[in-house]
């Protein structure tokens, strides 16, 4: 039925053509109510079934969109008027959201990155470092990029003399200019791995795109997905289909729940390894570069069992701030710090402003006492 009118067109203004009276019309609206909650309930009841048939075929998928449009096509089929197909689909869309609510046990809607779900902390392990939990904390630390052969084999050296677990470098790089130094693709990743292996390292690295996370998962033992991607639901949506460990930056400007919701992504694919890191948002503040969100890592420790790691360096991008920073991070409960470190950050090809040299690194991981 296809009306596109406005008003029930038949009738003159009075309205009324049966000469009933407003009571009277009122009354048989009552009793037609009743009989459409009536036949609701009994609905209900039929979901209900069709919803623990799902359950006990171990399901925990009830949303079936295709199933929604057979019956929307139906209904616009019967519908006689005087309400629009479009009302009537709209009526019936909201049939089924209620219809999905009753088929989902309460259990079934919590997310899996929630406590409620997962009452005890999830403790990764990644060849022979562990994280999360009662687990020291973990120093992930390295280049911001891999640059090359001599500046890796470098950096990798002092990392591992320091105690630090996880070797970070960037073989694809997501720059604000186009123009910038984009990282060295797949030579990056072999420099990398090779790199980490001759030092006992865990090797991490970011991947940006969809069609590299296969190549990505192949040389690196954890995926990182960075904060411009925390959005890129397809990107997590690959994450979660391997069986790999994923770093979650937060969003430049993400709420803790669409961090959470995002870190749910990839589980939901499977992948339960994920370790949360906060890495500052962007709020009014002009004298650090971002806004290090202690709470952020504190709330997202209580509500989700997840590890959660501070990425320092880009939390306030100031040399400065960095053992501050870290320290507080611990303090709040903190799994792990990550920073970047640099043979000689001033002809770094990337973010040579925050990353540490060579002696301020060593003064820092001795200020830090990990
Ligand atoms: O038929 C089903 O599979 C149902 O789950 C029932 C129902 C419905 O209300 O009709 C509910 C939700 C689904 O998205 C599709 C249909």
């Amino acid at each position: 039925m296809t009306d596109l009118t406005h008003g029930n067109g038949a009738l003159g203004p009075s309205g009324n053509s049966s000469g009933e009276t407003l009571e009277e019309l009122r009354e048989q609206v009552d009793q037609l109510n009743n009989q459409l909650v009536e036949l609701l309930s009994r609905r209900g009841e039929l979901v209900a079934q069709i919803g623990r048939i799902k359950s006990s075929e171990g399901g925990t998928k009830f949303y079936d969109p295709k199933r929604e449009e057979d019956q929307l096509r139906l209904v616009r089929q019967a519908n006689k008027g005087p309400f629009t197909d479009a009302a009537v689909s709209a009526i019936f869309k909201e049939i089924f959201k209620a219809s999905l609510d009753l088929e989902e046990t309460r259990e079934q809607r919590k997310l899996l990155v929630s406590r409620k779900k997962h009452p005890e902390d999830t403790v990764l392990t990644i060849g022979d470092v562990s994280i999360g939990g009662q687990e020291p904390p973990v120093l992930i630390a390295g280049p911001c990029a891999v640059e090359s052969e001599k500046q890796m084999d470098s950096a990798a050296q002092l990392v591992a003399e320091l105690g630090g677990k996880i070797l970070r470098g960037g073989a694809y790089k997501p720059r604000t200019s186009p123009y910038g130094f984009q990282g060295m693709g797949v030579d990056g990743l072999k420099l990398g791995r090779q790199v980490a292996d001759r030092y006992g390292l865990q090797f991490m690295t970011e991947v940006m795109d969809t069609r590299d996370v296969e190549v990505v998962s192949e040389y690196a033992d954890i995926l990182q997905i960075g904060a411009r991607n925390m959005h890129n639901f397809s990107l997590l949506r690959e994450v979660g289909a391997v069986r790999k460990p994923a770093l979650l930056k937060r969003g430049l400007s993400a709420t803790m729940e669409e961090w959470l919701y995002a870190a749910e992504y990839i589980l939901s694919g499977g992948n339960e390894d994920v370790i949360m890191c906060e890495r500052g948002i962007r709020t009014f503040e002009k004298w650090t570069r971002n806004t290090l969100d202690l709470s952020a890592v504190a709330l997202v420790k209580q509500e989700s069992h997840l590890p959660v790691v501070v990425d320092v360096t880009h939390a306030a991008g100031r040399r400065d701030l960095l053992l501050p920073l870290a320290k507080a991070a611990l303090a709040v409960g903190a799994d792990g710090i990550h920073v970047e470190v640099h043979p000689q950050p001033a002809t770094a090809m990337s973010d040579n402003e925050q990353q540490l040299d060579f002696a301020e690194f060593r003064e820092f991981v001795a200020g830090l006492n990990i």
